[in-house]
């Protein structure tokens, strides 16, 4: 069979349908094609009444995208529909393509990924950002960064035929609405004199996309190697994995980004963690968690916390409550820039305290004499996925020995689902998942599939670990605190789950 020249649709001798009448094509498949095409229509007519419902503008694929032209496709009920469509659609692709171009196509898939790498390395979305509909020429676009014109408009090539940029002439781009959403709003000029300022004061999901697509990406490359590799494939410690072979180097990737010579790393680190933040719900921290039952002056301790962007969206909502954010020493001063932008007064007045401390010592808070009263909530925001179990359960028991009897523990992670029921998610309020329609995966397939490979990345760069409910239920038991709730965040870009426990 030959997969580069199939004979054009004129010369087949069949329709699908024909073939299907002629018994040359399966019924189920037939049946299943048609289910999926079912869930499509039918997601696309709530799309189409949300939308009429609510005097949206649907943006089209031309469009540019901001944060605020998102608002209709931020809508719940039209995250839900676009997750069917998503899930149905990726489905369809692989019942209706020969199964080696299906293959072939995902196994050639990681060059979007590097060529997306360049392109945002090239600022070429910068770049066209006033372009317009008749685009420019890629001499135009290559010259800023002195990359070959020739070899970047076959980059740019093979990302408008995803979808990310338009060519719309022969070597002319423009941005459309994908492309312009990795515009991080800076001067060209500015990124040529200062690389950092990429990351600093920006929506922050360009930062996040190229970390992955740098420190992520190559370090995947490596995760065969390390699986066999007959001393790494086995360990979980942070520093014996895909990323320490890819870099060859011996220490953990916190350490790493600490190294003087990677100062962008970091700070692109700590801008992709606010651009996870901003592809959520801006309020998502907000829900699910009843923080109004929190008296004046309860302490919120963001364990973790980064710049603590979680507690900035709290204290705007929550004026009651007091934070003190703590991370690493080499965050702080990122993080107290960040206050120091967001919200001054809280810093000034000492609402809002920046704090080193090692999640692996024993917990500042509680233990220091500047805490007379308990901490009323620790927040664990994105950080148990970065570690194995081992280090989950010192953190978990640092937390229990510091924390009070009515102390609370909210975790905010990625909960994995199987591909089938899970029992332990019956018997904990708010575990258990909607069934989606048939014939669609358990777990929403290729709509969740970001999840599984946010699982993978944790494996590739920390031995981290994305877990499932009754993973997290059993090592939170071990770590002496007992689950208590879970509730599922609105379907979203990134969708978190709050998982919330009390000390045993
Ligand atoms: C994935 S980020 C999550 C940040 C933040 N909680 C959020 O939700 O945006 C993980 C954080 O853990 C911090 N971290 C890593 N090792 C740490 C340690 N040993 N002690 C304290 N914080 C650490 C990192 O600096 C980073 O800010």
């Amino acid at each position: 069979m030959s997969l580069s020249a199939p004979p054009p649709l004129s010369s087949q001798s069949a329709t699908p349908i024909a073939q299907y009448a002629a018994g040359t094509v399966s019924q189920d498949a037939l049946a299943e094609l048609k289910a999926l095409a079912n869930i499509i229509q039918s997601s696309i007519e709530q799309i189409e009444e949300v939308t009429t419902a609510n005097s949206f503008t649907f943006p089209s694929p031309d469009s540019t995208f901001s944060p605020e032209s998102e608002a209709p496709r931020m809508h719940p009920a039209i995250q839900s529909a676009g997750s069917l469509i998503a899930s149905a659609a990726a489905q369809l692709i692989t019942l209706v393509r020969p199964a080696p171009l299906t293959l072939l196509d995902i196994s050639t898939q990681f060059h979007v990924s590097t060529a997306m790498r360049t392109a945002i390395s090239t600022h070429v979305a910068e770049i066209l950002r006033d372009a317009g509909p008749k685009g420019k020429q890629v001499l135009e676009i290559a010259q800023p960064t002195k990359v070959h014109p020739g070899k970047l408009a076959r980059v740019l090539r093979l990302l408008a035929t995803n979808h990310i940029f338009k060519e719309v002439s022969p070597d002319v781009f423009t941005n459309n609405r994908l492309s312009s959403a990795l515009d991080t709003g800076k001067s060209v000029e500015g990124l040529l004199a200062n690389p950092e300022s990429k990351h600093i004061g920006t929506f922050g999901i360009t930062s996040w996309i190229e970390y992955v697509l740098d420190v992520g990406f190559k370090s995947s490359s490596y995760l065969t190697e390390t699986l066999l590799d007959p001393e790494f494939g086995r360990a979980y410690e942070a520093n014996k994995t895909a990323f320490n072979k890819a870099y060859n180097v011996k220490e953990d990737v916190w350490s790493w980004m600490e190294r003087p010579e990677n100062r962008l790393h970091l700070v692109r680190f700590g801008a992709a963690m606010n651009g996870l933040k901003n592809a959520s719900p801006a309020n998502a921290i907000l829900e699910g968690y009843d923080w109004d039952r929190l008296p004046e002056g309860s302490l919120v301790v963001d364990v973790g916390g980064g710049v603590g962007s979680q507690s900035l969206m709290l204290a705007k909502h929550h004026p009651q409550l007091r934070f003190v954010i703590q991370d690493r020493e080499s965050v702080l001063g990122d993080a107290t820039d960040y206050w120091k932008r967001n919200m001054p007064d809280a810093l000034e007045s000492g609402r809002v305290k920046i704090q080193g401390q090692n999640f692996f010592d024993p917990q500042h808070a509680r233990h220091d004499d500047n805490y007379s009263e308990d901490v009323s909530v620790f927040l664990l925001s994105k950080v148990l996925h970065d570690w194995a179990d081992q280090y989950c359960l010192t953190i978990l028991k640092h937390l229990r020995a510091a924390a009070g009897p009515k102390t609370q523990l909210l975790i905010v992670e990625q909960v994995m689902s199987f591909a089938c029921d899970e029992p332990a998610a019956k018997k904990i309020p708010g575990a258990e998942l909607p069934v989606p329609p048939q014939p669609l995966l358990r777990n929403m397939g290729r709509a969740a599939s970001s999840a599984y490979a946010g699982d993978l990345l944790m494996m590739e760069i920390t031995n981290g670990q994305e877990r499932t409910i009754t993973y997290l239920r059993n090592m939170l038991d071990q770590g002496g605190w007992k689950l208590t709730a879970v509730h599922y965040d609105e379907p979203s870009v990134r969708r978190y789950q709050k998982a919330i426990a009390v000390p045993i």
